[in-house]
């Protein structure tokens, strides 16, 4: 993709189909759904989550019980679906996948909840976004498998209750603060899913190229896993694209120099920063002598939208420590200087910059 030609219309969305966005769009379905684990011991990784997800769901086996709810938030990417076929799995039960935005009306959810059967899973991805009338139906819903079904309108309308087969609920969010405290409350079990570590990426993607029939050594394995930023979706889809250029440029065999050469080509580079990315901190580096420079001037600079610099570039930006927003507008990090090699100008450290705190003053 090439930034430059990006319009103000598609902007946004193009961003959201970079090699390095951590949403699905774009991905190959079916390679996804290839490399997802299929049971708790494949599953990598998020070591708490798992050994309190089995401890709750062999329970829940042994007294021949549906499980508990189970709401696990974080970032996209980080296995929040695979997390919730294998629950399905590891309870031997059938799984219903849909999503918040899907359930519109409280008539859609009453249509999923009533075809259910005893113990099936029912994944609600972005749960955060459904709407106010279906949330609330659920909560009967969870509490008392029971939903009342009102037919009729105005004074003449009566609401009939429908008994529904027990069944465990797995919501998914990205931002678990949005939902409201009685919806959270109703969850048996809450997992916060946090970004892999590098050598758990690695793992990741040297089970993934098993499956790929990628020959590939430690050393390629740990390049990518390094610009992966902490997500597996993202590790896979870098992994596939190096698998490309490893066949075309060599001998198949993925190699450190292999991966970098590969990933070098897409501009993903060690730190796992792409070309929008880096375009905004050396735009605020080299033009803005690092900040503070308001948001709008920055975009503009970057001849990006406002929204694209602030959702899509910024979060990772300022995960790892490279920027940070502060009252008065973006700033540069210490580090940001160094993974651009560039010096900080003269003067920074000495407090009277405005950045003073970011550099140890
Ligand atoms: N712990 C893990 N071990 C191995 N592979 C994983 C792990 N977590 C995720 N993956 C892989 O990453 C990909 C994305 O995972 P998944 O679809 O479950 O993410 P998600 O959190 O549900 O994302 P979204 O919020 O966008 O739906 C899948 O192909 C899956 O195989």
């Amino acid at each position: 993709m090439n930034w430059d030609d990006t319009t103000d219309e598609t902007s946004a969305a193009e961003a959201g189909e970079r090699l390095v966005g951590a949403s699905a769009a774009g991905d190959d379905q079916a390679v996804e759904a290839a490399l997802r684990p299929k049971d708790l011991h494949e599953f990598i990784g998020q070591e708490k989550v798992r050994e309190q997800l089995d401890l709750m769901l062999r329970a829940a086996r042994a007294r021949g019980a549906t499980a508990d709810h189970v709401l696990l938030s974080g970032a996209p990417g980080l296995g929040k679906t695979t997390l919730s076929m294998i629950i399905a799995a590891e309870m031997e039960a059938p799984i219903r996948i849909t999503s918040g935005p899907a359930i519109q009306h409280a008539g859609d959810l009453a249509a999923i909840l009533s075809s259910l059967q005893e113990g099936e899973v029912l994944f609600l991805d972005e749960i955060h976004r459904m709407s106010r009338p279906a949330e609330e139906m659920l909560y009967m819903a969870m509490e008392d498998f029971r939903v009342d079904v009102i037919v009729g309108k105005g004074p003449g309308a009566t609401a009939i209750p429908l008994e529904l087969p027990p069944f465990t609920l797995v919501g998914a969010t990205t931002r678990a603060g949005l939902l409201p405290p009685p919806l959270r409350d109703r969850f048996g079990f809450t997992a916060h899913m946090e970004f892999y570590e590098p050598a758990e990426l690695q793992l990741v993607i040297d089970r993934s190229a098993h499956l790929l029939d990628v020959t590939i050594g430690a050393d390629g394995s740990a390049e990518i896993a390094g610009r992966s930023r902490g997500t597996p979706r993202i590790a896979n889809r870098l992994l596939r694209r190096v698998r490309d250029y490893a066949q075309v440029k060599a001998d198949g065999v993925v190699t450190r120099e292999i991966a970098a050469a590969a990933l070098g080509v897409y501009e993903v580079d060690e730190r796992g920063l792409d070309r929008l990315d880096r375009a905004v901190l050396e735009a605020l580096l080299k033009l803005f002598g690092g900040g503070p420079v308001g948001l709008s001037t920055l975009s503009v600079a970057v001849g990006e939208e406002r929204e694209t610099v602030e959702e899509v570039a910024e979060p990772f930006l300022v995960r790892e420590g490279l920027l940070a927003r502060t009252p008065r507008g973006r700033v540069a990090t210490p580090a940001a200087w160094a993974h651009l090699g560039l010096a900080p100008p003269q003067g920074r450290g000495s407090g009277t910059s405005g950045q003073g705190d970011l550099f140890g003053a």
